[in-house]
């Protein structure tokens, strides 16, 4: 009998292969790191033929290094950073360019031109979204506008646009498709009807052409080639990294929220069959469709999210752009060596600020040094500055939700740090709890799988097995909150509007 799940998690840093037991728990694991490049200020870009190597790697070398065959998995579950946009010729499989990541802010002026001609709504009431150069569709429109050949090409049907899941199936399978939860990050796809947009097409100068099949992110979208792991595998689940984590966190009931600290930080809350719109610059989004069973519609849930550009990011920087920690854990003893921040603000605005500035024109800042600040001021400052943008999300979420949040459900790598966690709980004023596994992306994809394929029955069965590893209870005065929080605002004022003249 077929033992394990096999969960594909593209990240933006990274690429794992995790094999999960019928009991959600981690069999197996292993993860490359791969380049960023960052070719102007303000660009950042993957190859897209080094995302693909490094994920089929660590999946091949995952079942190797644990004598698992391809007849001990019953399927492959994908998910991904999301946005980062990759076009393909479809005879080749050749990428016509790097790819744009979704910190790339290269968009910026065409979504300044787009609101300009009064097009926000229209963006807003179809596809949940704001007008940022975050998501696929502008990026879509600078590789048209501006790769020799590209226009022409893909008016001829030549090319291919996909996102990192739609990348990754194509290489694996040959087909091209994506989930509803990516496509609902294009600017392309319409939430309400869940299909992609004529409209929107020509807004964005799209050929429909480019665009791949939309399925559902349970159920089986393809059959991955036997040359990758000895026999056919089925692709069963699909979703977008947040996504993935909000299901693999059983945020599966109106109202709960999880909130992931990757290299960005993504909080996302559960709406139920309701596409909410925020008044609070949120986004409204799809967080998966479950495959229709005996001829009913596709089961689609709706999220609220906030999305922060910079979070582990920042301690990635301390770790490679200053070299101040060799490895980013060594970043939680640093920070305690100081007893508070010493005045210190960090606004990690690299890529301009998401939720709720949405300030494209930002850059970082540091703020409050004296000739006291030391190296572990500034280790506290970056932690510190990811609960800071993590409140200043949940203060807008609390706006638009009815019900008064009672837990902050956590996960990804920065997660594992306990001194964030507990200050992030005293920022917020509620519990913030952490589950055993933490890698709840690979396991939400590994679940979308596991539904389609019977592994698992039910989304009762998925809750059940969530269980806490710690939770960290609030703690501090409000009146020292407060206090923190005004400095926080100060700094990030002086980080606001930072390019324009
Ligand atoms: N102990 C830690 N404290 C703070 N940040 C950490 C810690 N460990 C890892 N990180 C940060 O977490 C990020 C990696 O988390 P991960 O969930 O793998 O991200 P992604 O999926 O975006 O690649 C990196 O930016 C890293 O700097
Ligand atoms: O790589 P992560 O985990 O920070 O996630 C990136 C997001 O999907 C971007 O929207």
């Amino acid at each position: 009998m077929s033992r394990y799940l096999l969960a594909l998690d593209q990240g933006t840093t990274s690429s794992r292969a995790i094999l999960f037991d019928r009991q959600g728990r981690i069999a197996a694991i292993e993860q490359k790191e791969f380049a960023q490049h960052y070719p102007q200020s303000g660009w950042v870009e993957h190859d897209a033929n080094d995302i693909w190597r490094s994920q089929l790697e660590v999946a091949q070398a995952v079942l190797k290094n644990n004598h698992v065959k391809a007849d001990d998995i019953v399927a492959i579950g994908i998910t991904n950073q999301r946005e980062t946009t990759v076009v393909w010729d479809r005879k080749s499989g050749e990428p016509v360019c790097p790819a744009i990541v979704w910190q790339d802010r290269r968009t910026a002026g065409l979504c300044d031109r787009l609101r300009g001609e009064g097009k926000e709504e229209l963006f807003a009431r179809k596809t949940g979204l704001v007008l940022d150069a975050y998501f696929a569709g502008t990026k879509l429109n600078w590789i048209l506008e501006n790769v020799p050949d590209a226009r022409a090409r893909a008016e001829r049907g030549e090319l291919a646009f996909g996102t990192v899941d739609s990348w990754l199936v194509y290489k694996l399978s040959g087909e091209h498709v994506t989930d509803s939860s990516n496509a609902s990050r294009s600017l392309l796809f319409d939430i309400h009807r869940c299909e992609w947009d004529d409209e929107l097409m020509a807004v964005l100068q799209v050929p429909r052409s480019m665009l791949p099949r939309v399925v559902a992110s349970s159920g089986i979208a393809a059959q991955a080639k036997a040359e990758w792991f000895g026999s056919p595998l089925p692709i069963a689940g699909i979703a977008g990294d947040q996504q993935a984590a909000t299901f693999g966190q059983a945020c599966l009931r109106e109202g709960m929220v999880k909130n992931t600290y990757g290299t960005g930080c993504f909080m996302l809350m559960q709406t139920g069959a309701q596409a909410a719109v925020s008044k609070n610059k949120l986004l409204t989004t799809i967080g998966w469709t479950l495959a229709a069973e005996d001829g009913a519609a596709p089961q689609t849930s709706y999220m609220l999210e906030g999305s922060i550009f910079v979070a582990g990011a920042v301690v990635q920087w301390l770790r490679d752009g200053l070299g101040v920690i060799t490895k980013s854990s060594d970043i939680e003893a640093l920070a305690a060596q100081a007893p508070d921040n010493g005045g210190v603000y960090f606004v990690p605005a690299f890529t301009g600020l998401g939720t709720p500035y949405w300030d494209p024109y930002a850059r970082g800042s540091i703020s409050g040094l004296t000739r006291g600040s030391t190296k572990a001021h500034l280790a506290r400052a970056a932690l510190e500055s990811i609960a800071y943008q993590t409140a200043d999300v949940l203060e807008a979420m609390q706006k638009d939700a009815a019900i008064p949040l009672k837990e902050l459900r956590v996960d990804g790598g920065a997660a594992r740090n306990d001194l964030l966690m507990q200050f992030q709980a005293d920022m917020l004023g509620v519990p913030v709890v952490r589950p055993q596994v933490t890698e709840t992306t690979a396991l939400g994809a590994a679940y979308l799988a596991g539904l389609a394929t019977g592994f698992w029955h039910s989304q009762e069965e998925i809750s059940a097995m969530w269980q806490v590893d710690r939770l960290f209870e609030p703690g501090m005065a409000a009146d020292l909150r407060d206090e923190l929080l005004m400095r926080w605002h100060k700094a990030v004022g002086c980080s606001r509007g930072w390019m324009l003249d």
